[in-house]
């Protein structure tokens, strides 16, 4: 049974477009295994992945049975019913302040094969996903990147970010709380088959992470596609409360020095907790292990607390800092009504987009509760507001609550329309917890 986004014909604009070079955009329809198949394979090429096996094929059209995927094809090619280029989409859950979340366009698998590249086709793609999310009434496009040169002109912007940290456990001695839960050993089985919940019962509690399952899920253990033999090194614990009530779990892989066996390393591969018990007890016994010398950890929060749980700051190291969940915002209403604002006020937003779905003037009005409205205005700026004049990328950079609009405006992204409005929309938009997304899509 398909759903309805993934009936939606494709947008016939971007097929024009493609046809008048004589390539087709289409859709794979998700029980056509054989198209699929050659659908999978070029994607992985487009990735510069090795060929995927058949039995990974075969786990992987399960996976996509849920997704609406798209391709173009050249029918001059060698091999002409292989796709030159690759784009999957799917509407996903995405955490905004206040614990909500919004509908968010979740869009993965780009590629457009090297003998087809800038001849317009990824536009064509990227055009097509944002105006069939925006005929389907999704507020919000969203994803995370290769490369951080190209979505920058399609009205996206990165919202979270994200730390690798390198920490030399020799030195970072635990000086966090005690716990009263403990931990143990579990199979990558048992954590595939128990662990989903725990991520949704935390999911809300961090703006920029995001619903997920199947695939996206499966894949953290490496229990599926060509990874098994890495998966073979990988171990999994969970931390139960005192109560005996798992409140969450890592992944990790240990890899032996070469040079000296009481210096392997331990990379963190996934850490969830739902407790800041689970997250002390986790953290505490990634740290003590024998034979370890360093801890990395990717994909790890901005503000990891463990940082203030080791009785050295300097043990612990960012190895790097970057961008992860691009945003794009469609329907600003809709948007900016489905967050929650840390306090009242009132805010002129004019913001302008190339595409046109973002671009309007609306008077955000944030309520004691912290809900707001944003309606369309085209009056003089109240007397109590703040007013402020941002691009489509900028505004969706706001949107989560973790990037500052003092530093947008110092950068020349944002212009005050009134002075000190900078400020004023710092205050309206900064989340108190920190925008992160702990996967890639
Ligand atoms: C969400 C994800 O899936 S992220 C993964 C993105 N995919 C990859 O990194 C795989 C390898 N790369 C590719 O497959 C292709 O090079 C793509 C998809 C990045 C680009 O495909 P193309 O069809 O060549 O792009 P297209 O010709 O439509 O170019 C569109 C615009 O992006 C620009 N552009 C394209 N690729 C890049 C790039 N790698 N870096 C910077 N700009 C780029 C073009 O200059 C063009 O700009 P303009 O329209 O403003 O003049």
């Amino acid at each position: 049974m398909t759903s309805e986004f993934q009936r939606t014909p494709i947008d016939s604009r971007s097929r024009e477009r493609l046809a008048a070079e004589g390539l087709r955009l289409d859709l794979v329809d998700p029980g056509d295994r054989a198209t699929l198949d050659l659908w999978l394979r070029a994607e992985a090429r487009g990735f510069h992945a090795p060929r995927p096996s058949e039995e990974s094929l075969g786990e992987q059209f399960a996976g996509y049975s849920d997704r609406r995927t798209s391709g173009v094809w050249d029918a001059t090619a060698a091999e002409p019913d292989s796709p030159v280029a690759t784009v999957s989409s799917w509407p996903a859950e995405l955490t905004v302040p206040g614990q909500r979340s919004v509908t968010a366009w979740a869009i993965s698998a780009v590629t457009v094969a090297p003998t087809h590249r800038r001849l317009g086709i990824a536009r064509a793609m990227l055009e097509a996903e944002l105006r069939t999310a925006d005929r389907l009434g999704v507020p919000v496009a969203m994803l995370t990147v290769s490369e951080a040169t190209i979505y920058g002109r399609f009205g996206f912007a990165p919202a979270a970010m994200t730390t690798d940290w390198r920490i030399d456990t020799t030195r970072a001695r635990w000086t966090g709380p005690e716990t009263s839960g403990r931990v143990q050993f579990v199979s990558l089985e048992h954590l595939r088959d128990e662990g989903l919940p725990i991520v949704e019962r935390v999911r809300l509690q961090t703006p920029g992470q995001m619903e997920f399952g199947g695939q996206l899920w499966v894949r953290l253990f490496g229990l599926v596609g060509d990874d098994k033999d890495a998966a073979k090194h990988l171990r999994a614990v969970r931390f139960d409360d005192a109560a005996g009530v798992p409140q969450g779990f890592a992944v990790y892989r240990i890899t032996e020095s070469p040079a000296d066996f009481a210096a392997h390393t331990l990379d963190v591969k996934f850490l969830v907790a739902a407790t800041d018990d689970a997250y002390a007890g986790l953290w505490r016994f990634l740290l003590e292990q024998d034979l370890v010398s360093e801890l990395t950890a990717s994909l790890r929060p901005v503000d990891e607390a463990v940082l203030w749980q080791v009785s050295d700051f300097r043990a612990v190291r960012v190895a790097q800092q970057r961008d992860h969940l691009w945003t794009r915002i469609l329907d600003v209403k809709a948007a900016l009504e489905a967050r929650h604002y840390p306090r009242p006020g009132r805010t002129v937003l004019e913001v302008s987009d190339p595409l046109g779905f973002a671009a309007t003037r609306v008077l955000l009005d944030v309520a004691p509760d912290g809900s707001a409205t944003a309606e369309p205005f085209d009056g003089d700026i109240p007397d109590d507001a703040a007013a402020v004049g941002l691009s489509v990328n900028a505004l969706s950079a706001l949107y989560l609550g973790g990037v500052s609009a003092v530093s947008l405006t110092r950068a020349g992204r944002i212009t005050e329309l009134r002075e000190d409005s900078a400020v004023a929309v710092d205050r309206t938009f900064r989340s108190p917890v920190e925008p992160w997304l702990s996967i890639w899509f």
